[in-house]
């Protein structure tokens, strides 16, 4: 039976074929952490990924078998999306990182449900009823509303529906706190830096309490220092939280900081070129002098043919 998943730039033995994603469509069990989190909530994986190891549904939060994305647009088909097999466990930082064009946003789309594949499904194994999983979401553009405050962005979905309680008020300031705007919460988005846009745009897709939450390109605009901060911060908070995250990201610094696995996808139509998981300690603002570190970023590279 032909590989569900190709590896386009990874020979067929030694130590880069074992990165690459030939495996079955049910990926990789977490290991369980043994000690709490700094939050006291029950602990949930810190890295994972053995080839060929299946995920339950108890773990996966969301699964994707054999999917395949096309767009028809007048002047032709597009395949954007080949052959994905893909599951995201619980509490997992899962990065995804590739060429222009190889789908990421796809993908993104795919799992808040603005796209629907063409073939192949989409699962949700833990989801109950028609209750949807919780999302938040967070772009490279803030997309604050500018007549808005930044307390009432980051409760925006309460004050859509008319009713933004005091706690909700509460939990905006809270979430301030966490990104480290404590004290500009009255501010308008233009009164704040560049920086502090994105913050505010992070804490608002915190507000829902996200079972999933979806990043796309959030610090990529951002200049180098404070990108770093920010970075460093979103990892604290996942620590303390450990909701499941996907990460699109340009960049193999932040994709390797922040997640357990980086996903390397080959250029259109995308497939899941390689799966590399991250084992390093958290947090891991030290770990860039860790050998460990730059052999990660070495591979990465690699597989990105950069
Ligand atoms: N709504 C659409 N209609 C037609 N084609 C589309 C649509 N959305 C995406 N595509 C095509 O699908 C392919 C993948 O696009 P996608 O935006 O997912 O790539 P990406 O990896 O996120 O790119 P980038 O890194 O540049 O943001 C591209 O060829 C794009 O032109």
């Amino acid at each position: 039976m032909a590989p569900r998943t190709r590896c386009a730039t990874t020979p067929s033995s030694g130590p880069r074929a074992r990165a690459c994603s030939r495996r079955p469509a049910r990926w990789s069990r977490p290991t369980r952490r043994s000690t709490p989190t700094p939050s006291g909530r029950p602990p949930l994986p810190e890295s994972k990924s053995v080839p060929g190891t299946p995920v339950s549904a108890a773990s996966a939060i969301v699964r994707f078998d054999d999917v395949v994305k096309r767009f028809s647009t007048s002047s032709g088909v597009t395949t954007a999306l080949q052959g994905i097999n893909l599951a995201i466990d619980r509490g997992e930082f899962v990065a995804i990182i590739g060429p222009s064009g190889c789908g990421k946003s796809t993908l993104l789309r795919l799992l808040c449900g603005l796209e629907q594949p063409t073939e192949g499904r989409i699962e949700w194994p833990g989801r109950k009823g028609a209750d949807p999983v919780r999302f938040g979401v967070a772009f490279q553009e803030h997309r604050l509303l500018p007549w808005l405050s930044i307390e009432q962005n980051i409760t925006l979905p309460k004050l859509m529906k008319g009713r933004t309680a005091a706690q909700d008020l509460e939990r905006a300031r809270a979430l301030c706190k966490m990104v480290g705007l404590e004290g500009f919460e009255k501010r308008l988005p233009s009164e704040l830096s560049g920086g502090m846009r994105q913050r505010a745009s992070f804490a608002r897709s915190l507000f829902v309490h996200p079972e999933l939450l979806l990043l796309d390109e959030p610090f990529g605009a951002l200049d180098a220092l404070t990108r770093e901060q920010i970075i460093a911060d979103a990892e604290r908070i996942w620590m303390e939280q450990r909701f499941a995250a996907f990460l699109i990201t340009h960049s193999i610094s932040e994709a390797v900081h922040l997640a357990d696995r980086v996903i390397v996808m080959s250029a259109r139509p995308g497939r899941i070129a390689a799966e590399i998981a991250v084992n390093l300690p958290r947090p891991r603002t030290e770990q860039m002098l860790n050998p460990e570190y730059s052999r990660l970023v070495a591979e990465l590279r690699r597989h990105l043919e950069i």
